[in-house]
């Protein structure tokens, strides 16, 4: 018999259309979100439990801290800078200029402070878009855009190991968690093979984050779940389970990062289903994983 003390709290009763990006800030103590479609940006101190909300004029898929001050967002194709003070927003650099159907999706920096984020083309549903027009692409310090692969359907999940040697990604619709060799010195990716394989009733893979043991946790759309995966065996270790169905991202946070974090999503929903999830759209606590994850890197641009 293993021991678990495993507690899932609503902690914000947000009703996010799209919860994404769930980042720990550190330094405010607070936890940095998304909505995508409601173009929000979110900062929920966990002590006050008071929510800042900062709307941008197009979709953010992501954002992440700067070194600078501020931070980064991924705003419809641009990769911007965001002063959080003023509300101000400056564009760094713009993707995918020719497809004027698509927007950015999750984003994260890499230990190097490089900021990746990857396009995916609009759904009409949820996991309904036209496939294969979604890229990854990295915006380094000096704001010059890589741009690794095309192809993509939906850019989703991505973290990098703890010797920074692999980096793991999620192209959701391949149901796959994959992984590269990486070179943090020039932010090069090679060697593509997927290390994990969803099963059914785990549904679409979105969200990732790493934890100190070098596991993988996933948030499955659709699921109601996080998932723990040992990328080295391909095992499953752990399923975590949630009170809502679309559960879209995860990070550490909290007290030496041993609180996980989940968002989860609201739109797609229909009334019936909302009455027995009446908290989908929140972001979600869970304590007692006895497991911490790493701070965020840091965008150093
Ligand atoms: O946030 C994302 O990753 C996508 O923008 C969302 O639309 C859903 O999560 C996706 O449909 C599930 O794969
Ligand atoms: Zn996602």
């Amino acid at each position: 018999m293993t021991m678990s003390s495993i507690k899932i709290e609503c902690v914000l009763p947000e009703h996010c259309r799209c919860g994404e990006s769930p980042v720990w800030e550190e330094a405010s103590n607070s936890l940095l979100f998304v909505d995508i479609p409601a173009k929000r940006v979110c900062q929920w101190d966990s002590l006050t439990k008071q929510v800042q909300r900062v709307t941008m004029d197009a979709p953010v898929s992501s954002v992440a801290l700067r070194q600078s001050g501020g931070y980064v967002v991924t705003i419809g194709t641009k990769f911007c800078a965001l002063n959080w003070k003023n509300q101000s927003v400056v564009v760094l650099a713009s993707v995918d200029q020719d497809k004027k159907n698509n927007r950015f999706n999750d984003g994260k920096v890499d230990p190097a402070g490089r900021y990746f984020a990857g396009t995916m083309a609009e759904e009409t549903a949820p996991a309904v878009l036209e496939r294969h027009q979604g890229a990854l692409y990295s915006l380094f310090p000096d704001h010059h855009v890589k741009k690794y692969f095309d192809q993509v359907d939906i850019s989703n999940g991505l973290d990098w190991s703890m010797d920074h040697k692999i980096f793991y990604y999620i192209d959701s619709l391949s149901y796959s968690v994959d992984a590269f060799d990486y070179d943090l010195q020039t932010g090069k990716i090679s060697n593509r093979r997927s290390v994990y394989k969803l099963e059914k009733d785990e549904q679409i893979p979105d969200g990732m984050c790493i934890d100190t043991e070098g596991k993988l946790w996933v948030a499955c759309y659709n699921g109601g779940r996080v998932i723990r995966l040992d990328p080295v065996t391909g095992k499953r270790l752990q399923t975590v389970k949630l009170p809502v169905d679309k559960t879209t991202s995860c990070c550490f946070g909290g007290k030496d990062y041993s609180e996980m974090y989940v968002t989860c999503a609201r739109d797609g929903i229909d009334p019936q289903g909302l009455l027995k999830q009446p908290e989908a759209g929140g972001i979600f606590k869970i304590t007692g994983l006895g497991v911490k994850g790493i701070a965020p890197y840091p965008y150093a641009g």
